[in-house]
Formats: C-alpha cells, structure tokens, sequence
C-alpha cells in the first residue's frame, strides 16, 4: 500500500497550474493542502483559502509530508527545498537552475536527513531521461548524452526555419504559450540547456560541475546568412549541449548552436519538442523525444515524481559513488564555424586549422578547429560582435586536445 501524501505545492504559474489540471483528473492517495504564491491579488481559478503567501504555513505543518516546489525565484526555491529536506519532507522540484547551481549541497542535505529530491520535470519536460540515466544505465558505460534541451530556443528556431517567422515574433509566441523562462536569455542564451546538461551529466557520469564552469553560447547572433548557409547544404541549426566522455579519465560539456544533418534524430525534432541522444557503449545510439517544455508536459513528469514518492523512491546517484576518477575538462578541440566582423575575433580565437574562409559584401565566416578554452576566453567578446558560432561536426570530431 502506498503512503497518503500531503502535498504543499510552490508556485501556481504556467507548471504549477498544469499539474494541478492532472492530478484533478486522478484518484491517487494525495492531496494539495496548501498553495504557496508571491502576489496575493492575482486572480486565482482555485478558491482563496487553498492559497497563502506565508512559505512557514507550508513549511512549518506537521501534516504536510511532501513538497512540490514550482516557482520562478532560484534563491528562494533553494531556501524551501533545503527547509524542507531537512525537516523531513519530501520533495520534487522542477527549478533546473536552482538545482543544478546547488546539486552538491541538495544531495548533502538527502544523505544527511535521509530525505528525497526528485526532479524529471527539470530535463527536457516530459522525457523521462533522469531515471533512465539512474536506473536503466546505472551499468552502462555512456559515451556521450546531446540533444535538444531547451523548447523555447527550439520554437524559435523552427518558426524561423520551416515558417520564416522573424526571431522576435517567435520568442514572443514561446513567452505567450508559458515555454520561456522569465528572463528569455535563459533560454535564448543556452544557460538553460545548461543548467539541463549539468543535472543530466551528474546522473550519466556522476560529475558535478560548476555551471560557470561550462560553456553557453546561444542563438540570439543567429543572422539569415547562417540560416541561408545551413540551408544550402540542407542542414538545420538547433540549440545542442554535449556531454562526452573523451578518454577513462575526462568528460567534456559545453552548449552551442550545432549545424544537424538529415542523418540525425535531432533533425526532425522541431518547436517545443526536445530530443535526448544517448550514445551507450553496448546498447549504441538511443534517442527520447517529447515535448521539453509547456504545462502539461512538464507537469506530468512532476507527477510521476510525486507517484514515485509514494514508495519512497530516491535517487541513489550511483555514477557519482562509483570509483571513478572522471574529470570535467575543457581543454577539448572541435570544429566551429563562425559567422563574424572584426577579424581581431579570428585572430584571438586562435584557430588550430582553418578548412574554409569565406568573404563576401558583409558576409564572412571561417570554418576550422579550435580549442574549447578559446570560445569561453572570448564569449564576451563573440557577443559584443554579434558573432554567431555553430558546432560544425560529428561528436566523434570532439577530442581531448593533443598538448
Ligand atoms: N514553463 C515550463 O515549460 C517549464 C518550467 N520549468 C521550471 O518550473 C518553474 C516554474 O515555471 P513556470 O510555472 O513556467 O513559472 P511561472 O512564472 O508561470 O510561475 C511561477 C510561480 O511561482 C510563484 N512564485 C514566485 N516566487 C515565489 C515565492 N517566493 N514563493 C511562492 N511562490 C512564488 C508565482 O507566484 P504568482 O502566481 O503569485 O506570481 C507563480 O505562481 C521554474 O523554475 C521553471 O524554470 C521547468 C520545466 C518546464
Ligand atoms: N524554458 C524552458 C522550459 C522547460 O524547461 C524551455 O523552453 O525548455
């Protein structure tokens, strides 16, 4: 027989709401006490006394077994999950920049209260990619996890490549239909297909990493000439973070706009969808695709998190207690293309091989290799130029560099 849960939940935007819609439609053993909101004169379609601004009316009842955090405060998320894993209640939280900015310190607090934090819903919405990484490849040697992480940059990138619908016009659709993050440059700027990546890899390879530590480059220097460039040889460009394990002893992460042949799963995956691209050594290629952001989607996933709770399901964060000695690196080399102005760019870039140089009116780019380390010396610099920089190649083409 499963445990009753009593459920405080955080947040009753765009998620929160949509879980609620769901779990209206179930009979489970649980039940929402109480609502946690920050305005108290929005209108709400749940009557007002199921809703308080008071976090300790939540947080301090005995009664309440397990929380749901879902709000948009990375700072006061963290306060209520770590108030509550150390008070003994439960949670599941969708906050993906919350947790992976404190990943160390929430599986501290787990193992120190004996308590559960459990959070599908934060990776790529509605695909079930956490629990597969922990449960179904806890044996499996990965040699790379990519994909399509982020619904919003998606949207915008196939309402401009299949619809020709300008960048603005789509990012304002992806915010009406609730995909964006608050602040769209989460999404826009890869931080978010970031903070994804990194909760990702901690279950693939049991590396924690410093999201400062990691690369984001976005598509907000995407031009038409890019679009026109990947048209041309009939690829398209998608938003892709990349974990690979390059040797026994470094793994590699970083986030780029990536330039997608017809040959990969990610080509079709188009608007809110994502995509998750598993490369196992004994299983080979695998691939997961559903809806990443919106919702009901995501929702369900933070459903099946609270369903999870019932039998007391928590994340043993198996790759990370296995001896291993796996490193985060970024002294990596890899193909880039760069579409940019200032040739200074070129230069500081330090290319290692230059394959293609291409000039042309106002349009020039250069194709070639280059060392990881470059691109995060010089991201200031790439955005101050309107510079746009796509990954142009294969992971195999991603190596540990040679000195
Ligand atoms: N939208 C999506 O598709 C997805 C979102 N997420 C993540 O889920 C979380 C919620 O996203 P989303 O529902 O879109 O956000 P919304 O902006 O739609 O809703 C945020 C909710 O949080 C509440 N809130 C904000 N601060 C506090 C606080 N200090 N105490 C209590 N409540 C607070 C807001 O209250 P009020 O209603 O009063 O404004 C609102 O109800 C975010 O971390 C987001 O990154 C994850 C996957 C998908
Ligand atoms: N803003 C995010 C929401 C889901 O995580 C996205 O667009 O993917």
């Amino acid at each position: 027989m499963s445990k009753k849960l009593n459920i405080g939940l955080f947040g009753f935007g765009v998620v929160g709401q949509g879980l609620y819609d769901i779990i209206r439609t179930k009979n489970l053993n649980l039940e929402i006490v109480k609502i946690a909101i920050k305005d108290p004169n929005k209108q709400r379609t749940l009557p007002e006394e199921l809703f308080t601004t008071d976090r300790d009316e939540i947080l301090n009842n005995p009664e309440i077994n397990t929380i749901v955090e879902l709000i948009n405060d990375t700072e006061a998320a963290f306060e209520i999950v770590s108030r509550a894993l150390s008070s003994g209640k439960n949670v599941v939280s969708a906050s993906k920049k919350m947790i992976a900015t404190y990943l160390n310190e929430l599986i501290e607090l787990q193992h120190k209260h004996g308590t559960s934090l459990l959070y599908e819903g934060a990776v790529c919405g509605s695909i079930p990619i956490i629990r597969n990484l922990e449960e179904y490849y806890d044996n499996e040697l990965l040699h790379s996890i990519s994909g399509i992480f982020n619904g919003s940059s998606n949207y915008i990138l196939s309402k401009g490549f299949l619809e020709n619908l300008d960048y603005d016009s789509a990012l304002k659709q992806a915010q009406e239909l609730g995909f964006a993050e608050t602040d769209p440059t989460m999404d826009v700027g890869g931080f978010d297909a970031k903070f994804k990546l990194i909760i990702a890899a901690s279950h693939a390879y049991g590396v924690i990493v410093d999201p400062k530590d990691v690369l984001n480059i976005g598509i907000q220097n995407l031009s038409a000439n890019d679009i026109q460039y990947a048209r041309e040889k009939n690829l398209k460009i998608k938003l892709v973070p990349v974990a690979k394990e390059l040797d026994a002893r470094h793994v590699a992460m970083f986030v780029l706009p990536k330039f997608v042949t017809e040959s990969e799963f990610l080509y079709n995956v188009e608007y809110e969808y994502n995509g998750v691209t598993v490369q196992a050594a004994f299983a080979d290629q695998q691939f997961f695709f559903g809806k990443g952001a919106g919702g009901h989607p995501t929702g369900s996933a933070v459903l099946s998190d609270i369903a999870a709770l019932r039998y007391d399901y928590a994340y043993e964060y198996k790759k990370a207690k296995a001896v291993r000695d796996l490193n985060f690196t970024n002294n990596v080399e890899l193909n880039i293309y760069l579409r940019y102005e200032d040739e200074e760019l070129v230069n500081a870039l330090a290319f290692i091989h230059i394959k293609e140089r291409f000039y042309s009116g106002d349009y020039k780019f250069v194709t070639g290799k280059i060392n990881l380390q470059k691109l995060i010396d010089n991201q200031q610099r790439i955005s101050d130029n309107k510079a746009f920089v796509a990954f142009a190649d294969q992971l195999t083409g991603v190596s540990l560099a040679s000195a």
